[in-house]
């Protein structure tokens, strides 16, 4: 059984109303393979769901930034797992660096996050991903194990769970992850699970690569056997992201 190919756009903090529709409207229009082929997932930001949820093509689908991390209520300012599932959300995105680094959010506290959102009938894009003076440390796999470890406590079930590796020194900076870089990664972590979860899920669990990603440098890295995918930001905004769909196809 293979690994369906896994396309998220992270729009982050970026967009009006109409900046919002005009990319949907792209993306509505543009050819791209079936969703028997490739899964896509547009995550904007939670003010825009609704809008983009309505007018979004069917075969493809959208995904929160961030949910709370128990059941809701007394919370200010936060979005609960249950009124995402209540809308019609079914995806959503955690542990994103962007969130560990300025927000402080932990390990722990992502493992409990995904947990629970899974516990609510979610799925989710769980996140992890070294510095660069981590990388420079030698330090990539302990840290990424780290942060895999602190899901995999909280887990028993990865079915819904898509992991999305995305160094931190590649994000919004343009100095992508060679494909050699990613596969080495990836690799290194299916064998983790393999170790530390089971090998059915090491089999079956899609590991993406997100972190500078555009049109010009999809294809190469979706040759490697073991990106199952990416996490788009910058080029999600951009026309070029129906290139990084269509290159689903290297694996077909
Ligand atoms: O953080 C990312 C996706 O979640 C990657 O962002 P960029 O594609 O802009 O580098």
């Amino acid at each position: 059984m293979g690994r369906k190919f896994f396309v998220g756009g992270n729009w982050k903090c970026n967009g009006t109303t109409e900046e919002v529709k005009k990319i949907v409207t792209t993306l509505n229009e543009a050819q791209v393979p079936g969703d028997d082929v490739v899964e896509v997932v547009l995550s904007p930001p939670f003010v825009f769901l609704p809008v983009v949820k309505s007018l979004l093509r069917p075969d493809f689908q959208v995904a929160a930034q961030n949910c709370w991390v128990r059941k809701g209520g007394a919370f200010t300012g936060e979005v609960s797992a249950e009124m995402l599932v209540n809308l019609g959300i079914p995806w959503v995105v955690l542990g994103h660096s962007e969130r560990r680094q300025l927000l402080n959010e932990s390990s722990e506290f992502v493992g409990d996050k995904v947990a629970y959102a899974l516990s609510q009938g979610l799925k989710v894009i769980a996140c992890i991903g070294e510095t660069l003076e981590q990388r420079e440390a030698n330090s990539t796999m302990t840290v990424v194990a780290e942060q895999t470890k602190a899901i995999a406590a909280k887990i028993s079930n990865w079915d819904n769970v898509v992991l999305a590796y995305e160094p931190v020194w590649a994000i919004g900076t343009g100095k992508v992850a060679t494909p050699a870089q990613a596969q080495e990664v990836h690799d290194e972590l299916r064998k983790w699970i393999h170790q530390n979860v089971s090998a059915e899920v090491a089999a079956a669990v899609r590991i993406i690569y997100g972190g500078s990603v555009n049109g010009a440098n999809c294809k190469e890295l979706a040759t490697q056997p073991d990106v199952d995918g990416f996490l788009v930001g910058g080029a999600s905004l951009k026309p070029e992201f129906v290139d990084i769909i269509k290159s689903a196809t290297v694996k077909n």
